[in-house]
Protein backbone atom coordinates (compact mmCIF):
# COMPACT_ATOMS: atom_id res chain seq x y z
CA UNK A 1 0.00 0.00 0.00
CA UNK A 2 1.28 3.38 -0.47
CA UNK A 3 0.73 5.81 2.35
CA UNK A 4 -0.20 3.66 6.23
CA UNK A 5 -3.21 5.29 5.61
CA UNK A 6 -4.34 3.71 2.47
CA UNK A 7 -7.03 1.13 2.93
CA UNK A 8 -6.46 -2.77 1.60
CA UNK A 9 -9.87 -2.36 -0.62
CA UNK A 10 -8.22 1.01 -2.52
CA UNK A 11 -5.09 -1.44 -3.83
CA UNK A 12 -4.88 -3.36 -7.48
CA UNK A 13 -4.65 -6.28 -5.85
CA UNK A 14 -7.96 -6.07 -4.20
CA UNK A 15 -9.48 -4.40 -7.18
CA UNK A 16 -8.43 -7.42 -9.08
CA UNK A 17 -9.56 -9.86 -6.54
CA UNK A 18 -13.23 -7.97 -7.38
CA UNK A 19 -13.14 -8.47 -10.58
CA UNK A 20 -12.10 -11.89 -10.24
CA UNK A 21 -15.63 -13.29 -8.59
CA UNK A 22 -17.07 -12.87 -11.89
CA UNK A 23 -15.04 -16.16 -13.07
CA UNK A 24 -15.61 -17.68 -9.84
CA UNK A 25 -19.16 -17.33 -9.90
CA UNK A 26 -18.89 -19.04 -13.30
CA UNK A 27 -17.80 -22.01 -11.69
CA UNK A 28 -19.21 -24.68 -9.88
CA UNK A 29 -16.89 -26.98 -6.82
CA UNK A 30 -18.38 -30.37 -8.84
CA UNK A 31 -16.06 -28.91 -11.96
CA UNK A 32 -13.12 -27.65 -9.69
CA UNK A 33 -13.09 -30.73 -7.66
CA UNK A 34 -12.43 -32.94 -10.99
CA UNK A 35 -9.10 -30.78 -11.78
CA UNK A 36 -6.55 -33.31 -10.06
CA UNK A 37 -3.50 -30.60 -10.23
CA UNK A 38 -5.65 -27.81 -8.84
CA UNK A 39 -6.79 -30.47 -6.14
CA UNK A 40 -2.92 -31.69 -5.65
CA UNK A 41 -1.70 -27.82 -5.40
CA UNK A 42 -4.05 -26.91 -2.00
CA UNK A 43 -3.03 -30.34 -0.05
CA UNK A 44 -0.23 -29.75 2.27
CA UNK A 45 1.29 -31.33 5.06
CA UNK A 46 3.19 -29.91 8.15
CA UNK A 47 4.49 -31.57 11.14
CA UNK A 48 1.78 -34.40 10.89
CA UNK A 49 -0.85 -32.11 10.01
CA UNK A 50 -2.98 -32.23 6.86
CA UNK A 51 -4.05 -29.74 5.28
CA UNK A 52 -7.14 -30.20 1.88
CA UNK A 53 -8.60 -26.41 0.92
CA UNK A 54 -9.61 -27.77 -2.13
CA UNK A 55 -13.43 -27.52 -1.99
CA UNK A 56 -12.60 -23.48 -1.37
CA UNK A 57 -14.49 -21.35 -4.26
CA UNK A 58 -10.99 -21.00 -5.64
CA UNK A 59 -8.83 -21.80 -8.53
CA UNK A 60 -4.73 -21.63 -8.67
CA UNK A 61 -5.29 -18.10 -10.34
CA UNK A 62 -7.77 -16.96 -7.10
CA UNK A 63 -4.49 -17.91 -4.87
CA UNK A 64 -2.33 -16.32 -6.69
CA UNK A 65 -4.16 -13.00 -6.45
CA UNK A 66 -4.71 -13.20 -2.55
CA UNK A 67 -0.88 -13.89 -2.57
CA UNK A 68 -0.89 -10.65 -4.30
CA UNK A 69 -3.39 -9.23 -1.53
CA UNK A 70 -1.11 -10.87 0.95
CA UNK A 71 2.06 -8.35 -0.24
CA UNK A 72 -0.10 -5.34 -0.89
CA UNK A 73 -1.22 -5.33 2.64
CA UNK A 74 2.69 -5.94 3.65
CA UNK A 75 1.67 -9.18 5.48
CA UNK A 76 5.53 -10.32 5.92
CA UNK A 77 6.36 -7.05 7.25
CA UNK A 78 3.61 -7.08 9.46
CA UNK A 79 3.94 -10.64 11.32
CA UNK A 80 7.59 -10.24 11.42
CA UNK A 81 6.75 -6.72 13.04
CA UNK A 82 4.32 -8.41 15.77
CA UNK A 83 7.71 -11.12 16.84
CA UNK A 84 9.91 -8.38 16.82
CA UNK A 85 8.02 -6.88 19.49
CA UNK A 86 6.75 -3.79 17.82
CA UNK A 87 3.85 -2.20 19.46
CA UNK A 88 1.43 -2.97 17.02
CA UNK A 89 -1.52 -3.29 19.63
CA UNK A 90 -1.29 0.23 18.98
CA UNK A 91 -4.59 1.38 20.57
CA UNK A 92 -2.95 0.12 23.21
CA UNK A 93 0.72 0.79 22.51
CA UNK A 94 1.78 -2.43 23.41
CA UNK A 95 3.57 -5.76 22.09
CA UNK A 96 2.12 -8.66 20.96
CA UNK A 97 4.18 -11.41 21.49
CA UNK A 98 2.16 -14.63 22.86
CA UNK A 99 4.39 -16.81 20.54
CA UNK A 100 6.66 -15.84 23.47
CA UNK A 101 4.64 -18.05 25.90
CA UNK A 102 5.43 -20.80 24.63
CA UNK A 103 9.34 -20.54 22.58
CA UNK A 104 11.94 -22.62 23.59
CA UNK A 105 14.47 -21.54 26.52
CA UNK A 106 17.23 -20.29 24.62
CA UNK A 107 15.05 -18.31 22.02
CA UNK A 108 15.24 -14.18 21.98
CA UNK A 109 12.16 -12.29 21.60
CA UNK A 110 12.24 -8.64 22.99
CA UNK A 111 9.57 -6.79 23.98
CA UNK A 112 10.76 -2.98 24.55
CA UNK A 113 14.60 -3.79 23.87
CA UNK A 114 14.52 -6.38 26.86
CA UNK A 115 14.64 -10.55 25.91
CA UNK A 116 11.07 -11.81 27.42
CA UNK A 117 11.74 -14.94 27.08
CA UNK A 118 13.61 -15.91 30.68
CA UNK A 119 10.71 -13.75 32.50
CA UNK A 120 8.25 -16.13 30.47
CA UNK A 121 10.39 -19.44 31.84
CA UNK A 122 10.82 -18.09 35.52
CA UNK A 123 6.96 -18.21 35.83
CA UNK A 124 7.04 -21.64 33.94
CA UNK A 125 9.64 -23.00 36.16
CA UNK A 126 7.11 -21.32 39.26
CA UNK A 127 4.35 -22.88 38.35
CA UNK A 128 6.03 -26.29 37.47
CA UNK A 129 6.99 -26.36 41.27
CA UNK A 130 4.01 -25.03 42.77
CA UNK A 131 1.75 -27.81 40.63
CA UNK A 132 4.33 -30.53 42.20
CA UNK A 133 3.70 -29.44 45.08
CA UNK A 134 0.15 -29.51 45.36
CA UNK A 135 -0.19 -32.76 43.22
CA UNK A 136 2.53 -34.66 45.72
CA UNK A 137 0.55 -33.38 48.20
CA UNK A 138 3.57 -31.52 50.16
CA UNK A 139 1.22 -28.55 49.77
CA UNK A 140 -1.77 -28.94 52.19
CA UNK A 141 -4.79 -26.91 52.95
CA UNK A 142 -5.40 -25.06 56.15
CA UNK A 143 -6.64 -28.61 57.91
CA UNK A 144 -3.89 -30.91 56.61
CA UNK A 145 -5.30 -31.91 53.35
CA UNK A 146 -3.77 -32.08 50.39
CA UNK A 147 -5.54 -30.35 47.69
CA UNK A 148 -7.24 -32.51 44.91
CA UNK A 149 -9.78 -30.18 42.97
CA UNK A 150 -9.34 -26.81 41.77
CA UNK A 151 -11.56 -23.71 40.21
CA UNK A 152 -10.41 -21.88 38.36
CA UNK A 153 -12.44 -18.20 38.70
CA UNK A 154 -11.87 -16.07 35.48
CA UNK A 155 -13.95 -14.98 32.64
CA UNK A 156 -13.70 -14.41 28.82
CA UNK A 157 -9.75 -14.94 27.62
CA UNK A 158 -9.12 -15.99 31.17
CA UNK A 159 -11.52 -18.69 31.06
CA UNK A 160 -12.27 -20.08 27.06
CA UNK A 161 -8.74 -20.92 26.08
CA UNK A 162 -8.20 -23.10 29.34
CA UNK A 163 -11.62 -24.41 29.49
CA UNK A 164 -10.85 -25.66 25.68
CA UNK A 165 -7.47 -27.64 26.20
CA UNK A 166 -8.37 -29.11 29.28
CA UNK A 167 -11.76 -30.31 27.79
CA UNK A 168 -9.70 -31.32 24.59
CA UNK A 169 -7.03 -33.72 26.77
CA UNK A 170 -9.26 -34.62 29.18
CA UNK A 171 -9.60 -38.37 27.55
CA UNK A 172 -6.34 -38.53 25.82
CA UNK A 173 -4.84 -41.47 27.86
CA UNK A 174 -1.82 -39.78 29.14
CA UNK A 175 -3.34 -37.23 30.30
CA UNK A 176 -6.33 -38.97 31.79
CA UNK A 177 -4.07 -41.10 33.89
CA UNK A 178 -1.92 -38.31 34.94
CA UNK A 179 -5.26 -36.06 36.20
CA UNK A 180 -6.66 -39.61 38.40
CA UNK A 181 -7.97 -38.50 41.58
CA UNK A 182 -8.21 -34.78 40.53
CA UNK A 183 -10.60 -32.26 39.22
CA UNK A 184 -10.86 -29.09 37.16
CA UNK A 185 -13.74 -26.50 37.41
CA UNK A 186 -14.07 -23.05 35.82
CA UNK A 187 -16.04 -20.48 37.34
CA UNK A 188 -17.02 -17.80 34.86
CA UNK A 189 -20.28 -16.29 34.40
CA UNK A 190 -21.11 -14.03 37.58
CA UNK A 191 -25.21 -15.76 37.35
CA UNK A 192 -24.85 -17.41 41.12
CA UNK A 193 -26.02 -20.66 39.33
CA UNK A 194 -22.85 -21.07 37.80
CA UNK A 195 -20.96 -20.50 41.86
CA UNK A 196 -23.93 -23.07 42.82
CA UNK A 197 -22.86 -25.88 39.77
CA UNK A 198 -18.90 -25.16 40.50
CA UNK A 199 -18.88 -25.76 44.43
CA UNK A 200 -21.60 -28.61 44.07
CA UNK A 201 -19.98 -31.90 45.55
CA UNK A 202 -16.34 -29.80 46.36
CA UNK A 203 -15.25 -29.59 50.07
CA UNK A 204 -13.14 -26.26 50.82
CA UNK A 205 -10.79 -28.25 52.66
CA UNK A 206 -9.64 -30.49 49.44
CA UNK A 207 -10.15 -26.86 47.04
CA UNK A 208 -7.82 -24.84 45.40
CA UNK A 209 -8.84 -21.64 44.26
CA UNK A 210 -7.14 -19.82 41.33
CA UNK A 211 -8.38 -16.52 40.33
CA UNK A 212 -7.52 -15.50 36.75
CA UNK A 213 -7.82 -11.71 35.49
CA UNK A 214 -5.05 -10.25 33.56
CA UNK A 215 -6.93 -6.67 34.67
CA UNK A 216 -7.83 -7.92 38.04
CA UNK A 217 -10.74 -5.45 37.61
CA UNK A 218 -13.04 -7.18 35.79
CA UNK A 219 -16.77 -7.29 38.02
CA UNK A 220 -17.77 -10.94 37.21
CA UNK A 221 -14.24 -12.07 38.10
CA UNK A 222 -13.80 -10.15 41.33
CA UNK A 223 -17.76 -10.82 42.56
CA UNK A 224 -17.05 -14.23 41.87
CA UNK A 225 -13.72 -14.43 43.32
CA UNK A 226 -14.78 -12.54 46.68
CA UNK A 227 -18.16 -15.18 46.72
CA UNK A 228 -15.65 -18.60 46.70
CA UNK A 229 -13.45 -16.11 49.36
CA UNK A 230 -16.72 -16.21 51.45
CA UNK A 231 -17.00 -19.94 50.88
CA UNK A 232 -13.44 -20.77 52.24
CA UNK A 233 -13.76 -18.07 55.20
CA UNK A 234 -17.02 -19.15 56.27
CA UNK A 235 -15.57 -22.67 56.59
CA UNK A 236 -11.79 -23.33 57.14
CA UNK A 237 -11.54 -19.41 58.85
CA UNK A 238 -9.74 -16.28 57.57
CA UNK A 239 -6.21 -17.60 57.42
CA UNK A 240 -7.51 -20.47 54.89
CA UNK A 241 -6.71 -18.06 52.02
CA UNK A 242 -3.23 -18.09 52.26
CA UNK A 243 -3.64 -22.12 51.65
CA UNK A 244 -6.54 -22.04 49.25
CA UNK A 245 -6.05 -19.11 46.87
CA UNK A 246 -3.66 -18.19 44.32
CA UNK A 247 -3.84 -15.64 41.61
CA UNK A 248 -3.26 -15.23 37.62
CA UNK A 249 -2.62 -11.49 37.14
CA UNK A 250 -0.61 -8.84 34.96
CA UNK A 251 -1.77 -7.07 38.31
CA UNK A 252 0.21 -7.95 41.09
CA UNK A 253 -0.90 -4.82 43.05
CA UNK A 254 -4.12 -5.65 43.03
CA UNK A 255 -3.54 -9.35 43.62
CA UNK A 256 -2.20 -8.30 46.81
CA UNK A 257 -4.98 -6.08 47.77
CA UNK A 258 -7.79 -8.69 47.19
CA UNK A 259 -5.80 -10.96 49.98
CA UNK A 260 -3.54 -13.04 47.84
CA UNK A 261 0.30 -13.88 48.59
CA UNK A 262 2.05 -12.23 46.36
CA UNK A 263 4.00 -15.11 46.10
CA UNK A 264 1.28 -17.25 45.62
CA UNK A 265 0.60 -14.94 42.57
CA UNK A 266 1.73 -16.35 38.83
CA UNK A 267 2.76 -13.09 36.57
CA UNK A 268 2.35 -12.38 33.01
CA UNK A 269 2.48 -9.42 30.79
CA UNK A 270 0.29 -6.36 29.19
CA UNK A 271 1.59 -7.64 25.71
CA UNK A 272 -0.39 -11.17 26.56
CA UNK A 273 -3.96 -10.06 25.08
CA UNK A 274 -6.67 -11.72 27.07
CA UNK A 275 -7.56 -13.85 24.08
CA UNK A 276 -4.49 -14.95 23.50
CA UNK A 277 -2.77 -15.97 26.83
CA UNK A 278 -4.12 -19.16 27.24
CA UNK A 279 -0.25 -20.27 27.03
CA UNK A 280 0.61 -18.21 30.02
CA UNK A 281 -0.06 -18.68 33.47
CA UNK A 282 -3.75 -18.29 32.74
CA UNK A 283 -4.09 -21.55 31.35
CA UNK A 284 -0.77 -23.02 31.81
CA UNK A 285 -1.60 -23.41 35.75
CA UNK A 286 -5.05 -24.80 35.92
CA UNK A 287 -3.72 -27.48 33.39
CA UNK A 288 -0.58 -28.08 34.73
CA UNK A 289 -2.55 -28.71 38.27
CA UNK A 290 -4.70 -31.19 37.23
CA UNK A 291 -2.41 -32.74 34.54
CA UNK A 292 1.39 -32.12 35.85
CA UNK A 293 3.53 -29.65 33.85
CA UNK A 294 4.65 -32.11 31.56
CA UNK A 295 1.79 -32.64 29.90
CA UNK A 296 1.29 -28.71 29.68
CA UNK A 297 4.85 -28.30 28.33
CA UNK A 298 3.92 -30.95 25.17
CA UNK A 299 1.20 -28.53 24.40
CA UNK A 300 3.22 -25.24 24.04
CA UNK A 301 5.94 -27.21 21.94
CA UNK A 302 2.75 -27.87 19.62
CA UNK A 303 2.22 -24.35 19.73
CA UNK A 304 5.65 -23.29 19.37
CA UNK A 305 6.04 -25.70 16.51
CA UNK A 306 3.35 -23.41 14.35
CA UNK A 307 5.41 -20.49 15.64
CA UNK A 308 8.11 -21.12 13.56
CA UNK A 309 6.03 -22.36 10.62
CA UNK A 310 3.88 -19.33 10.36
CA UNK A 311 7.06 -17.20 10.86
CA UNK A 312 9.27 -18.74 8.23
CA UNK A 313 7.50 -20.55 5.92
CA UNK A 314 6.43 -19.26 2.36
CA UNK A 315 3.15 -17.93 2.25
CA UNK A 316 2.19 -20.40 -0.72
CA UNK A 317 2.49 -23.21 2.53
CA UNK A 318 2.41 -21.48 5.44
CA UNK A 319 -0.99 -22.82 7.35
CA UNK A 320 -2.19 -19.83 8.82
CA UNK A 321 -1.59 -17.42 6.28
CA UNK A 322 -3.48 -19.60 3.74
CA UNK A 323 -6.31 -20.18 5.69
CA UNK A 324 -6.44 -16.60 7.15
CA UNK A 325 -5.97 -15.73 2.87
CA UNK A 326 -8.79 -17.87 2.27
CA UNK A 327 -11.41 -16.62 5.08
CA UNK A 328 -10.75 -12.93 3.47
CA UNK A 329 -11.29 -14.17 0.43
CA UNK A 330 -14.88 -15.51 1.72
CA UNK A 331 -16.00 -12.85 3.73
CA UNK A 332 -14.74 -10.08 1.65
CA UNK A 333 -14.91 -11.16 -1.84
CA UNK A 334 -18.01 -14.14 -2.01
CA UNK A 335 -19.55 -12.17 0.96
CA UNK A 336 -20.12 -15.30 3.04
CA UNK A 337 -20.41 -13.54 7.10
CA UNK A 338 -19.98 -16.79 8.74
CA UNK A 339 -17.93 -19.32 9.17
CA UNK A 340 -18.49 -23.09 10.89
CA UNK A 341 -15.87 -24.76 13.10
CA UNK A 342 -16.93 -28.18 13.13
CA UNK A 343 -14.24 -30.91 14.36
CA UNK A 344 -15.17 -34.50 14.40
CA UNK A 345 -14.28 -34.54 17.84
CA UNK A 346 -15.96 -34.55 21.06
CA UNK A 347 -13.03 -33.93 22.70
CA UNK A 348 -13.01 -30.15 20.96
CA UNK A 349 -16.52 -29.07 22.30
CA UNK A 350 -15.11 -26.48 22.90
CA UNK A 351 -12.48 -25.24 20.42
CA UNK A 352 -15.80 -23.30 18.71
CA UNK A 353 -16.36 -21.03 21.74
CA UNK A 354 -12.75 -20.64 22.12
CA UNK A 355 -12.54 -19.42 18.56
CA UNK A 356 -15.43 -17.37 18.71
CA UNK A 357 -13.73 -14.94 21.23
CA UNK A 358 -9.89 -15.15 19.02
CA UNK A 359 -11.77 -14.12 16.09
CA UNK A 360 -14.97 -11.98 16.78
CA UNK A 361 -13.31 -10.04 19.45
CA UNK A 362 -10.10 -9.28 17.32
CA UNK A 363 -11.65 -9.10 14.17
CA UNK A 364 -15.21 -7.26 14.44
CA UNK A 365 -13.99 -4.07 13.83
CA UNK A 366 -15.52 -1.06 11.90
CA UNK A 367 -12.16 1.19 11.64
CA UNK A 368 -8.70 0.93 9.92
CA UNK A 369 -5.61 0.60 12.16
CA UNK A 370 -5.39 4.34 11.53
CA UNK A 371 -9.10 4.88 12.46
CA UNK A 372 -10.49 5.05 8.87
CA UNK A 373 -14.23 3.88 8.95
CA UNK A 374 -14.01 0.48 6.77
CA UNK A 375 -16.04 0.74 3.88
CA UNK A 376 -15.62 -3.48 3.74
CA UNK A 377 -17.07 -5.77 6.77
CA UNK A 378 -13.96 -7.30 8.61
CA UNK A 379 -14.35 -10.91 10.80
CA UNK A 380 -16.68 -13.54 10.58
CA UNK A 381 -19.60 -14.87 12.71
CA UNK A 382 -17.97 -17.94 13.99
CA UNK A 383 -20.04 -20.67 15.50
CA UNK A 384 -19.72 -24.53 15.50
CA UNK A 385 -20.69 -27.83 17.28
CA UNK A 386 -18.63 -30.98 17.22
CA UNK A 387 -19.82 -33.53 14.24
CA UNK A 388 -22.20 -35.51 14.69
CA UNK A 389 -24.04 -33.58 16.76
CA UNK A 390 -24.18 -30.59 14.68
CA UNK A 391 -25.66 -32.99 11.19
CA UNK A 392 -28.45 -33.27 13.95
CA UNK A 393 -29.05 -29.95 14.26
CA UNK A 394 -28.05 -26.53 12.14
CA UNK A 395 -26.35 -28.77 8.86
CA UNK A 396 -30.00 -28.28 7.10
CA UNK A 397 -29.37 -24.73 6.52
CA UNK A 398 -25.71 -25.14 5.50
CA UNK A 399 -27.08 -27.83 3.10
CA UNK A 400 -29.81 -26.57 1.58
CA UNK A 401 -30.24 -22.73 3.02
CA UNK A 402 -27.08 -20.21 3.63
CA UNK A 403 -24.12 -20.78 2.44
CA UNK A 404 -21.54 -20.52 5.41
CA UNK A 405 -17.74 -21.98 4.81
CA UNK A 406 -17.30 -24.41 6.94
CA UNK A 407 -14.02 -25.68 9.34
CA UNK A 408 -13.78 -29.71 9.24
CA UNK A 409 -11.44 -31.39 11.16
CA UNK A 410 -11.02 -34.56 11.89
CA UNK A 411 -8.65 -36.92 14.03
CA UNK A 412 -6.61 -39.95 12.33
CA UNK A 413 -6.67 -41.43 15.97
CA UNK A 414 -8.97 -41.74 18.06
CA UNK A 415 -8.59 -40.67 22.01
CA UNK A 416 -10.93 -43.63 23.24
CA UNK A 417 -11.34 -46.54 20.48
CA UNK A 418 -14.49 -48.46 21.06
CA UNK A 419 -14.96 -51.60 18.81
CA UNK A 420 -17.55 -53.63 18.90
CA UNK A 421 -17.53 -57.32 17.34
CA UNK A 422 -19.87 -57.42 14.74
CA UNK A 423 -20.36 -54.17 13.97
CA UNK A 424 -19.25 -53.23 10.37
CA UNK A 425 -16.78 -50.09 11.53
CA UNK A 426 -15.17 -49.27 14.20
CA UNK A 427 -16.93 -46.18 16.80
CA UNK A 428 -14.33 -43.98 15.75
CA UNK A 429 -14.67 -44.92 11.62
CA UNK A 430 -17.95 -44.57 11.78
CA UNK A 431 -17.83 -40.82 13.20
CA UNK A 432 -15.18 -40.56 10.44
CA UNK A 433 -17.48 -41.81 8.03
CA UNK A 434 -19.39 -38.64 8.32
CA UNK A 435 -16.13 -36.35 8.97
CA UNK A 436 -15.57 -37.60 4.84
CA UNK A 437 -18.93 -37.48 3.82
CA UNK A 438 -19.97 -33.79 4.66
CA UNK A 439 -17.57 -31.94 2.56
CA UNK A 440 -18.53 -33.56 -0.51
CA UNK A 441 -22.32 -33.29 -0.16
CA UNK A 442 -21.78 -29.50 0.60
CA UNK A 443 -19.54 -29.10 -2.36
CA UNK A 444 -21.71 -31.57 -4.91
CA UNK A 445 -24.73 -31.49 -3.97
CA UNK A 446 -27.27 -32.73 -5.78
CA UNK A 447 -29.15 -32.19 -9.24
CA UNK A 448 -32.87 -32.22 -10.15
CA UNK A 449 -31.33 -34.92 -12.47
CA UNK A 450 -30.25 -37.31 -10.29
CA UNK A 451 -33.11 -37.14 -8.80
CA UNK A 452 -35.24 -38.12 -11.36
CA UNK A 453 -33.18 -41.19 -12.49
CA UNK A 454 -34.23 -41.94 -8.60
CA UNK A 455 -37.40 -41.88 -9.55
CA UNK A 456 -38.08 -39.08 -6.71
CA UNK A 457 -41.52 -37.56 -7.42
CA UNK A 458 -41.52 -34.52 -8.72
CA UNK A 459 -43.12 -32.57 -6.09
CA UNK A 460 -40.83 -33.45 -4.24
CA UNK A 461 -37.73 -32.47 -6.17
CA UNK A 462 -37.26 -29.10 -5.33
CA UNK A 463 -37.33 -30.04 -2.12
CA UNK A 464 -34.79 -32.90 -2.10
CA UNK A 465 -32.44 -30.81 -4.33
CA UNK A 466 -28.86 -29.86 -3.21
CA UNK A 467 -27.34 -26.98 -4.89
CA UNK A 468 -23.79 -27.72 -4.02
CA UNK A 469 -20.96 -25.28 -4.55
CA UNK A 470 -20.88 -24.66 -0.86
CA UNK A 471 -17.28 -24.30 0.29
CA UNK A 472 -15.56 -26.03 3.52
CA UNK A 473 -11.82 -27.07 3.94
CA UNK A 474 -10.53 -29.94 6.06
CA UNK A 475 -7.95 -30.42 8.55
CA UNK A 476 -6.42 -34.19 9.43
CA UNK A 477 -4.51 -34.55 12.68
CA UNK A 478 -2.90 -37.59 13.65
CA UNK A 479 -3.86 -37.64 16.69
CA UNK A 480 -5.70 -35.35 19.77
CA UNK A 481 -2.80 -35.23 22.04
CA UNK A 482 -1.45 -31.86 23.97
CA UNK A 483 0.92 -31.56 21.43
CA UNK A 484 -1.39 -31.15 18.57
CA UNK A 485 -4.05 -29.00 20.47
CA UNK A 486 -0.94 -26.64 20.63
CA UNK A 487 -0.91 -27.10 17.31
CA UNK A 488 -4.88 -26.19 15.87
CA UNK A 489 -4.39 -23.20 18.95
CA UNK A 490 -1.86 -21.67 16.80
CA UNK A 491 -2.87 -22.01 14.03
CA UNK A 492 -6.50 -20.39 14.52
CA UNK A 493 -4.76 -17.48 16.53
CA UNK A 494 -2.50 -17.04 13.78
CA UNK A 495 -5.04 -17.40 10.87
CA UNK A 496 -6.97 -14.41 12.33
CA UNK A 497 -3.98 -12.32 13.18
CA UNK A 498 -3.61 -12.94 8.98
CA UNK A 499 -6.97 -11.68 8.03
CA UNK A 500 -6.74 -8.43 10.26
CA UNK A 501 -3.47 -7.83 9.03
CA UNK A 502 -4.83 -7.69 5.11
CA UNK A 503 -8.08 -5.85 6.45
CA UNK A 504 -5.88 -3.33 8.11
CA UNK A 505 -7.31 -3.11 11.29
CA UNK A 506 -6.12 -3.77 15.02
CA UNK A 507 -7.03 -7.48 15.95
CA UNK A 508 -5.14 -6.90 19.58
CA UNK A 509 -7.94 -4.11 20.90
CA UNK A 510 -11.80 -4.86 21.98
CA UNK A 511 -12.69 -1.39 22.48
CA UNK A 512 -16.44 -2.61 21.64
CA UNK A 513 -16.62 -4.14 25.36
CA UNK A 514 -16.28 -1.49 27.07
CA UNK A 515 -19.67 0.20 26.56
CA UNK A 516 -21.96 -2.03 28.07
CA UNK A 517 -19.50 -2.58 31.20
CA UNK A 518 -20.30 1.27 31.74
CA UNK A 519 -24.33 1.04 31.31
CA UNK A 520 -24.04 -1.83 33.59
CA UNK A 521 -22.41 -0.07 36.18
CA UNK A 522 -25.32 2.30 35.86
CA UNK A 523 -27.72 0.23 36.52
CA UNK A 524 -25.85 -1.39 39.63
CA UNK A 525 -25.74 1.89 41.46
CA UNK A 526 -29.25 2.15 40.53
CA UNK A 527 -30.47 -1.03 41.61
CA UNK A 528 -28.06 -0.76 45.02
CA UNK A 529 -29.96 2.26 45.88
CA UNK A 530 -33.36 1.50 45.03
CA UNK A 531 -33.06 -1.56 47.27
CA UNK A 532 -31.34 0.03 50.03
CA UNK A 533 -33.40 3.52 50.00
CA UNK A 534 -36.16 2.93 47.84
CA UNK A 535 -34.81 5.77 45.38
CA UNK A 536 -37.05 6.20 42.63
CA UNK A 537 -35.69 4.90 38.84
CA UNK A 538 -33.96 7.72 36.94
CA UNK A 539 -31.96 8.47 34.09
CA UNK A 540 -32.94 5.49 31.96
CA UNK A 541 -35.30 5.41 28.52
CA UNK A 542 -39.12 4.34 28.63
CA UNK A 543 -38.07 0.29 27.78
CA UNK A 544 -35.26 -0.08 31.00
CA UNK A 545 -37.38 2.14 33.34
CA UNK A 546 -40.18 -0.62 32.50
CA UNK A 547 -37.84 -3.25 32.58
CA UNK A 548 -36.18 -2.25 35.79
CA UNK A 549 -39.37 -1.36 37.97
CA UNK A 550 -40.83 -4.96 36.89
CA UNK A 551 -38.01 -6.74 37.85
CA UNK A 552 -37.48 -4.55 41.24
CA UNK A 553 -41.17 -4.93 41.98
CA UNK A 554 -41.52 -8.90 41.13
CA UNK A 555 -37.66 -9.63 42.38
CA UNK A 556 -37.26 -12.18 45.50
CA UNK A 557 -33.34 -11.15 45.17
CA UNK A 558 -32.05 -11.29 48.86
CA UNK A 559 -32.43 -7.28 50.54
CA UNK A 560 -29.02 -5.59 51.42
O1 LIG B 1 -8.66 -11.28 32.32
P1 LIG B 1 -9.57 -10.14 32.60
O2 LIG B 1 -8.84 -8.85 32.78
O3 LIG B 1 -10.45 -10.45 33.80
O4 LIG B 1 -10.51 -9.93 31.36
C1 LIG B 1 -11.41 -10.90 30.92
C2 LIG B 1 -11.92 -10.65 29.54
O5 LIG B 1 -12.59 -9.40 29.48
C3 LIG B 1 -12.36 -8.77 28.22
O6 LIG B 1 -11.54 -7.67 28.43
C4 LIG B 1 -13.62 -8.26 27.60
O7 LIG B 1 -14.64 -9.18 27.56
C5 LIG B 1 -11.65 -9.83 27.39
O8 LIG B 1 -10.88 -9.30 26.39
C6 LIG B 1 -10.89 -10.54 28.45
O9 LIG B 1 -10.44 -11.78 27.99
Amino acid sequence: MASSTALICDTEAWKDLKGHVEDINKTHLRDLMSDANRCQSMMMEFDGLFLDYSRQRATIETMDKLLKLAKAAQLAEKISRMFSGDHINSTENRSVLHAALRAPKDAVIKADGKNVVPEVWNVLDKIKDFSEKIRSGSWVGATGKPLKDVVAVGIGGSFLGPLFVHTAIQTDPEALESAKGRQLRFLANIDPVDVARNINGLNPETTLVVVVSKTFTTAETMLNARTLREWITTALGASAVAKHMVAVSTNLALVEKFGIDPNNAFAFWDWVGGRYSVCSAVGVLPLSLQYGFSVVEKFLKGASSIDQHFQSTPFEKNIPVLLGLLSVWNVSFLGYPARAILPYSQALEKFAPHIQQVSMESNGKGVSIDGLPLPYETGEIDFGEPGTNGQHSFYQLIHQGRVIPCDFIGIVKSQQPVYLKGEVVSNHDELMSNFFAQPDALAYGKTPEQLQKENVSENLIPHKTFSGNRPSLSLLLPELTAYSVGQLLAIYEHRVAVQGFVWGINSFDQWGVELGKVLATQVRKQLHSSRTQGTALEGFNYSTTTLLKRYLETSSEPQI
